[in-house]
């Protein structure tokens, strides 16, 4: 989960980064692009300000110059002339027909005029063109008005020029509220005397509307003026300006900026303003003014140009291919992110992996290592031998134990020693069989054998190999050693014991069989004399009787002690059962047996048997044995006729009283 988590963030870095590296990219590339849109906005509003700023130059000093001339016409001059002399109507009638045919002229053929009125030096109308026709006076009064108070001291070609105010205009036989603007001039006669002025009302909006900028040319192209106040002077606009409505109150950031300097240009959020100023006090060089006035405050005017502001939405969708493309870019340096991150991701999992195979095979590494070194252990250490052999049979590996037994160090013994050496000859041919059986197609043998050691000792071995084969080739034997000694001992004892009379420690009847066998044939093949005596305890059943059985063992115990120290080497003392011992003599003569026949009656007739008992302390037990004697003859195949000779003096002896010797020659 966490890990999917980081991958999640990843991702969402891969997308945001390839986003802003790109977008950091083409930005100089479009902000250049948008700077060169930019001038050429510039350029062509600047282009469209001048036009605009000489259009109405042009118009309004067109204005000033009709003006102008009317006011030096000399049938206006006359007219007013006659009207200041009071010459009476009729007399002038023709005079002021012609004046108000030619001002009627002006206005109709000139549609920016609204009104042409003559006004004499008092303010009084005396003449206004079109509406009322040779009206004098008209009784319209101007002596009051703003006009007439600024022109009234005008020097001859001096105007007036008033602030463009809301008045009412005629426009195709309809009187409408429109904006209007005052040009009043005095009129002067030949010697320089004031006759009256001519006061000249232009359809503001009819000038402006004129001017190449104010028609909106479906590009978002729109005029801007104002006053010196920040007044509204063009018609009203989509955005809800009216005319006369203070541009400062409304936008007093752009009224700040338009006021503070000249010309200049203003970046608004989605235009760009141009603007430069306009004051016809002074702008008016093509005019044949010679002093211009004007209301306080209503000059200079701000005339200004906005055009569209390129933008980047703008750019883009002037073609929709530039979209397609940036967006393929976008996209693409997304999937490249995504990837990146995604290989990133899979080249950190593979890591990961790695150092944690890594890892295990570096604990499976030390575990197989403190396996093999348990194993090495257990190899070099175990209770039994392990040695290899090539297929010559010598030594290529051997353990400790088993170097031990042979008393060898293993430098001295690897790729030196054939195995078989260190076998003895006897039982060579027994290992010599079980190495066959291994290199043969059976693969394995075993064999017991006797191990010559350093030090002279033999060992008996039991030897257990197989054969190590690779792709059907012997690579070399590995063969399990047990030592046997214990059980060769072990089985030693066992056969002495089968051998052996318990109680008394002589040899029993089943050795005396398989000694006889032996003995009898060596005196045969030497030549030599075999005796037998037979030997019987007497009264033996009378001491059991008497004194207990266990005394009766001790008696038996005895005499084998009496009879023992009183044989050689190599006569063969037996118990043949109950109180009958039999005494094989080899190399003795009947007459040398009887000798010892009798030595041993004396011995044990003068050996009592000590004996603790309740009552007194010890008691000394006297016992007597009777013996028959017999020659073992060299052509007899077993020991039983000799023995049956013997018994027969035994029982001579024992008719003849016992405690006596023997002999019966048969
Ligand atoms: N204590 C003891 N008694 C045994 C053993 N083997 C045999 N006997 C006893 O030896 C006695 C032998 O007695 P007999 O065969 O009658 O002979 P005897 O009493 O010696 O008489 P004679 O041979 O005629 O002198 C029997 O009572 C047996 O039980 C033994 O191992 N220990």
């Amino acid at each position: 989960m966490m890990r999917l988590k980081t991958l999640g963030a990843r991702l969402v870095i891969a997308t945001i980064v390839p986003l802003l590296l790109v977008t950091a990219m083409l930005y100089p590339i479009f902000r250049t692009h948008l700077e060169a849109r930019l001038d050429s906005s510039r350029h062509g509003a600047t282009t469209l300000l001048n036009a605009e700023y000489d259009a109405l130059l042009h118009d309004m000093n067109e204005s000033f110059n009709q003006v102008l001339a009317v006011a030096e016409l000399p049938i206006l001059r006359r007219h007013l002339r006659n009207v200041r002399e009071g010459v009476a109507l009729k007399d002038r009638e023709d005079t002021l027909e012609q004046l108000a045919a030619m001002l009627e002229t002006l206005v109709t053929h000139f549609g920016r005029y609204t009104r042409l009125v003559l006004i004499d030096t008092t303010g009084e109308e005396l003449l206004e063109a079109g509406s009322r026709l040779l009206p004098y006076p008209t009784g319209t009064r101007y002596a009051q008005t703003g006009v007439f108070r600024g022109t009234k001291r005008l020097p001859p070609r001096g105007l007036y020029i008033s602030a463009p105010r809301l008045g009412e205009s005629r426009r195709e036989g309809k009187t409408v509220t429109t904006a209007v603007i005052d040009i009043a001039t005095p009129v002067f006669g030949q010697n320089g005397q004031r006759l009256g002025m001519l006061l000249f009302t232009l359809d503001w909006h009819y000038l402006t509307a004129s001017l190449p900028h104010a028609i909106d040319s479906g590009e978002g192209v729109r005029a801007v003026m104002v006053d010196d106040q920040g007044k509204w002077l063009l018609p009203n606009t989509e955005e809800g300006l009216r005319f006369g409505d203070s541009l400062a109150d409304r936008y007093p950031k752009v009224w700040h900026d338009l006021s503070s300097q000249l010309q200049g240009e203003i970046l608004l959020d989605d235009d760009l303003l141009l603007f430069r100023t306009q004051d016809i006090r002074t702008a008016a060089e093509s005019n044949k003014a010679g002093t211009i006035v004007t209301p306080p405050a209503s000059q200079p005017w701000q005339l200004g140009i906005v055009v569209p502001r390129p933008s980047l939405a703008g750019l883009l969708a002037e073609s929709p291919w530039q979209i397609a493309v940036l967006g393929l870019i976008y996209l693409l340096s997304v999937i490249v992110g995504v990837l990146w991150v995604l290989s990133l991701h899979r080249q950190r999992y593979l890591r990961r992996q790695a150092m944690e195979f890594s890892r295990e095979a570096q604990h499976l590494s030390r575990e197989s290592q403190q396996y093999a070194g348990e194993v090495q252990d257990l190899y070099e250490n175990a209770p039994c031998g392990y040695h290899s052999l090539d297929s010559d049979g010598r030594i290529v590996k051997i353990n400790r134990t088993e170097l031990e037994w042979l008393g060898y160090r293993v430098d001295e013994v690897i790729d030196k020693w054939h195995y078989r050496d260190f076998v003895t000859p006897d039982t060579r041919a027994a290992f010599d069989d079980a190495f066959r059986g291994v290199l043969s197609a059976g693969q394995e043998g075993g064999a017991e054998c006797v191990l010559m050691c350093r030090d002279g000792t033999r060992l008996p071995v039991v030897i257990q190999a197989t054969a190590q084969v690779i792709e059907g080739c012997f690579q070399y034997s590995r063969a399990t050693v047990f030592d046997l000694s214990e059980r060769k001992q072990l089985e030693a004892r066992l056969a002495e014991q089968a051998m052996v009379d318990p109680l008394t420690g002589l040899w029993n009847r089943r050795y005396l069989k398989g000694q006889a066998a032996k003995e009898m044939a060596r005196a045969c093949r030497r030549g030599t004399s075999l005796s037998l005596i037979v030997i019987d305890l007497d009264h033996f059943k009378r001491i059991n009787d008497t004194h207990g059985h266990d005394v009766g063992d001790l008696v038996l115990q005895s005499f084998a002690d009496t009879a023992r120290t009183q044989l050689r080497e190599g006569d063969i003392l037996c118990r043949m059962g109950g109180e009958e011992f039999i005494v094989l003599l080899p190399d003795t003569a009947p007459e040398q047996a009887m000798q010892v026949a009798e030595r041993l009656r004396l011995a044990v007739s003068a050996t009592p048997v000590e004996i603790e008992t309740d009552v007194v302390a010890t008691v000394r037990l006297a016992y007597t044995a009777s013996l028959g004697v017999a020659r073992v003859a060299p052509d007899e195949a077993s020991l039983e006729p000799a023995i049956k000779r013997a018994d027969e003096g035994l029982y001579a002896a024992k008719n003849a009283g016992r405690n006596c010797v023997h002999w019966y020659a048969g």
